[in-house]
């Protein structure tokens, strides 16, 4: 798909902005604090209508003003897509083909962006906080029904821990009221799980080819989801709804006294292990962003495997992080068949030849001029 036009109004440092992009790389250049990585957020909320850097829309609205809009007409192969976000005091609204939606997860998944800046490559080297939170925004964007039980689970998570608390305090008493709340954390929990297993089985399918290409055949990637719930459950939701179960009805002394769940998909993490070893703990820097590039791009070729259409994709100021074959590896990747855009100070770290006709915009005080081919 591509973003084949973009307008934004009061959205952070744009006052009142159409800009027009190309299919292939678009090249975004500015000096420090223009307002590129604005235009990249301002992309990526339009397509999941927030930030992929604060969660705070507030922050994203021009500070004179009250409210934002984005707007945008997405290309798909068959559509057209118009789609409009507005950021208001009271929450957001969006709408698609013109008309509003009154869930946002009914939005979401017009447009489908990856986005890869310096911070992801620690995809590998961070907590695991980090990795899940990158696979329930990767997997949202691939499936509603992802997106809707994992809000399902958020709020049962947040329900069950308040009445543990309470029960810690000596506030509740009530047992049975406990185990309503577990079964909801375990119903949704067990789908989020059985998800996450399929889809990383998936994914690690791409991210194998690219691994070994990059490390010329030397290296082997492998993915483990590394939950509470045996591994040979995790292809039944049933199976793994009564394992999850039995967990919370079994530590439920031991939860009031933390006043907190222990046990779901909020513990898990992903392991990746470079020829059999984990590359969290033993792997180089190198490895670890090999890692992080190939599972980057797999997430490309499985996004156009779920959906039909290659997500847009957008690189913040993350090539000059790479070196001269990561770029390679990375430029031959997603040339002529997926929408790029890429924001950088200066193109001079970058190897520019690898770039296939890029259209270049300068960017200069919320303002953006593009920039004429010779
Ligand atoms: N809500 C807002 N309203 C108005 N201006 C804002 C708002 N939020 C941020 N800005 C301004 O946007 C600019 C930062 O833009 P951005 O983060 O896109 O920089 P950048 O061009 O990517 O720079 P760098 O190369 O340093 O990352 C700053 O000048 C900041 O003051």
């Amino acid at each position: 798909m591509i973003l084949k036009e973009l307008h934004l109004h009061n959205f952070r440092n744009y006052e009142d902005l159409t800009v027009e992009f190309a299919p292939g790389v678009n090249v975004l250049i500015g000096e420090n604090a223009q307002g590129k990585t604005n235009m990249l957020e301002a992309v990526y909320a339009l397509a999941l209508t927030r930030s992929h850097r604060t969660s705070n829309d507030r922050e994203l609205i021009n500070w004179k003003q009250h409210e934002a809009l984005l707007s945008g007409k997405v290309q798909t192969k068959t559509d057209l897509i118009p789609l409009e976000l507005r950021f208001t005091p009271k929450g957001k609204r969006a709408k698609v083909n013109h008309l509003e939606q009154s869930k946002l997860s009914s939005y979401v998944g017009q447009l489908n962006v990856i986005v890869f800046a310096p911070e992801d490559l620690a995809l590998v080297k961070s907590g695991p906080a980090v990795r899940r939170h990158f696979m329930d925004l990767e997997f949202g964007q691939m499936s509603s029904k992802y997106l809707y039980n994992s809000g399902q689970y958020r709020t049962a998570l947040r329900q069950r821990n308040e009445y543990l608390k309470q029960l810690r305090a000596r506030k509740q008493s009530d047992r049975v009221f406990l185990q309503v709340l577990s079964d909801q954390v375990a119903a949704s929990g067990a789908e989020m799980i059985v998800a996450r297993a399929g889809f990383l089985q998936q994914l690690e399918k791409w991210a194998q080819v690219i691994h070994s290409n990059i490390s010329t055949d030397k290296e082997e990637l492998k993915f483990k989801y590394d939950t509470q719930v045996s591994e040979d459950t995790l292809s039944s939701v049933e199976d793994v709804y009564q394992a999850l179960l039995a967990l919370l009805t079994k530590n439920e002394d031991r939860e009031i006294d933390h006043g907190s769940t222990l046990y779901g998909p909020h513990r898990d993490d992903l392991i990746f292990l470079v020829n059999g070893k984990n590359v969290q703990t033993y792997g180089s820097q190198g490895q670890q962003r090999t890692t992080a590039l190939s599972v980057k791009l797999a997430e490309i070729d499985l996004m156009k495997e779920q959906t039909g259409e290659y997500p847009v994709l957008l690189l913040d100021d993350v090539l000059s992080e790479l070196d001269d074959d990561r770029q390679t590896h990375l430029l031959t990747a997603i040339q002529d068949k997926v929408q790029t855009f890429l924001t950088t100070t200066s193109l001079s770290g970058i190897a520019r030849q690898l770039i296939n006709e890029p259209t270049i915009f300068n960017i200069a005080h919320g303002t953006l001029e593009r920039e004429e081919t010779k």
